[in-house]
């Protein structure tokens, strides 16, 4: 069973010589936070991102994870998500569902992808409502401490840049403190049009897990993991969730640390 944080704790940062054992270890670190909040509050929260992370997730959908992981308690959302059509090859729901949510069986209702036929303004204000009535419901936890929706764990990857989720370097948007879910329609990564949970529903989960495979990505690890006192801070070195936060480097990703 993974140590359960009480507390903000410090970053756990795991290197990993393939990225097969990255997966090995991501699987088992997600099924005993499954575990831990299913019988903990009878529900596990899940938010993903799109990109690498999905196929980093590969373990978990075989056995023993694939019969022993209670996945009828599992809530899935997503940190970001591109404003296409659900079927499009950019979708980051069409890549979660292909790698991974067709593969177990969550409920298909408790599935939570933005609605595809609004416009990016609009599927972030659906998104948004769609949270505020599950914390009504009392699917989603509030932070006691900050107000936003604080969901068990994030599982978050990262581009070569330090984006998170779509928070990217230098962007406005990096700063929205009132929102919960916000739209950005001139993204420097295609596509353009985008929603993305702010930074603070991001800072208010309980657990983050950073997930990073790669040699492009290894400068904003490095930077990432440095002593912090840059006066513009990528998006990636303001990700601080309430509990723990545990990083999962590939060595390449870790090769400038
Ligand atoms: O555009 C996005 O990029 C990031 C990082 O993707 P990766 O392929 O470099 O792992 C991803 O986390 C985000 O969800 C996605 O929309």
């Amino acid at each position: 069973m993974a140590e359960m944080a009480v507390g903000k704790s410090k970053p756990k940062v795991n290197v990993f010589d393939s990225e097969e054992d990255l997966s090995v270890s991501l699987a088992k670190y997600t099924a005993d936070l499954s575990e831990h909040f299913a019988k903990d509050r009878g529900a596990f929260t899940v938010v993903l991102s799109g990109g690498y992370l999905i196929d980093c997730l590969r373990k978990l959908v075989e056995p023993p994870y694939l019969e022993t992981v209670d996945w009828r308690k599992w809530h899935v959302f997503w940190v970001d998500e591109r404003v296409v059509p659900k079927d499009h090859a950019d979708s980051n729901y069409k890549l979660a569902y292909d790698g991974f949510l067709s593969k177990v069986p969550i409920p298909s209702g408790q599935v939570y992808a933005i609605n595809d036929a609004l416009s990016a303004e609009g599927a972030a204000d659906d998104y948004e409502t769609c949270l505020k009535h599950l914390v009504d419901n009392g699917v989603i936890r509030l932070s006691t401490v900050t107000g936003f929706p604080k969901f068990d764990l994030q599982l978050l990857g990262m581009g070569p840049d330090g984006h998170v989720a779509s928070l990217f370097p230098g962007h406005p948007l990096v700063h929205e403190n009132k929102k919960w879910v916000t739209y950005i329609k001139d993204s420097p990564k295609p596509p353009p049009e985008r929603i993305t949970y702010t930074l603070p529903v991001i800072n208010s989960s309980a657990y983050i897990a950073l997930v990073i495979c790669g040699t492009k990505e290894a400068p904003a690890v490095q930077r990432a993991l440095g002593d912090g006192s840059e006066l513009d801070p990528l998006p990636v070195q303001m990700v601080s969730p309430e509990d723990a936060m545990a990083w999962f480097l590939d060595k390449d990703a870790a090769s400038m640390i």
